[in-house]
């Protein structure tokens, strides 16, 4: 029998294409559809894709919730950008006010630049601005109508957020491309001891599959801002395969968001003055506030817990420090409480402050 190369290549294309619509229902309608009910039987909250623990899928609502003043601005209360050159304003009394948030940010990005990177400090700065605008990005597409595999479709937000990851990827490689270069020498910042650390794991365990890398009122201020405020208001995991947790049963696929603001705005866990600021309930410590339950998380936990928890302490300990060496501060009417989440929660408005010179 004599088969033409037409009929192959058309049954090859129709099995492709038969393939490709079922992969494509599967993905759009029946897996959604499938997860969706076993969440549903089990009456938890969330679409088919997004379990939340928590009461809210909306995370500006659920800092709204969270925050013990109004995000909506009164007419009383208008947050104003300060006009001068760095939004600074100086008042006759010698005193100043401005907008601490940018000079923050700023000092946040210098200080692990320099940390990090050294002497390539100013490229570092470049991956901290990159990824400032990877943040917003983000944040679009997931305020976004949600589609699954849409993130796939070349619109020009995702386009721009490949860019940005490329030139992220392609500086810090450049970075470490020019350290190895340079050779053996340079260990005063956190690069350097890395590469070394590594190239000496690599050398004792090159055959081994894996190479591992490895004040009192003040810290209870630090602790009651970080519980008020976690920077990072959610974690999310994404549930690999059928979990057991508790009485739930989680399906594979379904990525749980816990919303670490509401477990620490919890009123049964933190008490009737859980959205006050009130460092004092720190006076025991951690374990004693929290009676040994995992109820304070601000740097996460378990395998994949913040490794820059103790960086991030220090280098506020000795900003705060140096400031208070300096000057006394008072908050300035200017000042609108705002809080919002960027990826990271942050003041809307600005920092508005006024600064005393001692
Ligand atoms: C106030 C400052 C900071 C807060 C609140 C914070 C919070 C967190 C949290 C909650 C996680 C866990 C995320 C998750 O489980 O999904 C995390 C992970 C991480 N943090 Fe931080 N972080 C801070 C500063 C830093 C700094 C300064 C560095 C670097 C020097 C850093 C490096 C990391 C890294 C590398 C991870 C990922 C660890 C892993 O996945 O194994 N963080 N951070």
């Amino acid at each position: 029998m004599e088969i033409s190369l037409d009929k192959v290549a058309t049954s090859v294309l129709f099995v492709i294409m038969t393939s490709l619509s079922c992969m494509i229902l599967n993905w759009v309608w029946l897996r959604p559809k499938y997860l969706e009910r076993c969440l549903r039987k089990q009456g938890l909250v969330g679409n088919s894709y997004r379990l939340f623990f928590g009461d809210t899928k909306d995370s500006s609502m659920m800092i709204k919730q969270a925050c013990s003043e109004p995000i909506e601005l009164s007419g009383d209360i208008v947050p104003r950008v300060l006009p001068f050159e760095h939004h600074t304003v100086k008042h006759y009394d010698g005193s100043c006010e401005l907008d601490v948030w940018p000079y923050l940010e700023n000092l946040s990005s210098d200080v692990i630049s320099r940390a990090a990177f050294g002497s390539s400090y100013k490229e570092g700065r470049r991956i901290f601005e990159l990824q400032k605008e990877q943040a917003q990005l983000v944040v679009k597409v997931g305020q976004s109508v949600y589609f699954p595999r849409l993130r796939f479709l070349p619109t020009k937000t995702h386009r721009r957020m490949k860019e940005i990851e490329r030139e992220v990827q392609d500086l810090l490689m450049g970075i470490i491309k020019k350290r190895e270069k340079a050779g053996k020498g340079r260990n005063d910042d956190l690069l350097g001891i890395l590469m070394e650390s590594n190239s000496r794991e690599i050398k004792e365990f090159s055959n081994k599959k894996s190479v591992r890398m490895s004040i009192k009122e003040v810290t209870m201020i630090l602790n009651e801002a970080l519980r008020l405020y976690p920077p990072a208001a959610l974690l999310l995991r994404i549930i690999h395969k059928e979990t057991k947790l508790g009485n739930l049963i989680i399906p594979a696929e379904v990525e749980i968001a816990l919303l670490t603001i509401l477990v620490h705005h919890d009123y049964e866990l933190w008490g009737e003055n859980a959205i006050q600021f009130n460092p004092k309930r720190f006076l025991e410590g951690i374990s004693k506030v929290t009676k040994g339950q995992v109820s304070f998380f601000p740097f996460g936990g378990g395998p994949r817990i913040c490794i820059g928890q103790n960086f991030a302490l220090i280098e506020t300990k000795m900003a705060l420090s140096i400031i208070l060496q300096n000057f006394l501060f008072e908050t300035s009417s200017s000042y609108a409480h705002a809080p919002c989440s960027i990826i990271t929660v942050q003041p809307q408005f600005g920092t508005h402050i006024i600064l005393h010179k001692i």
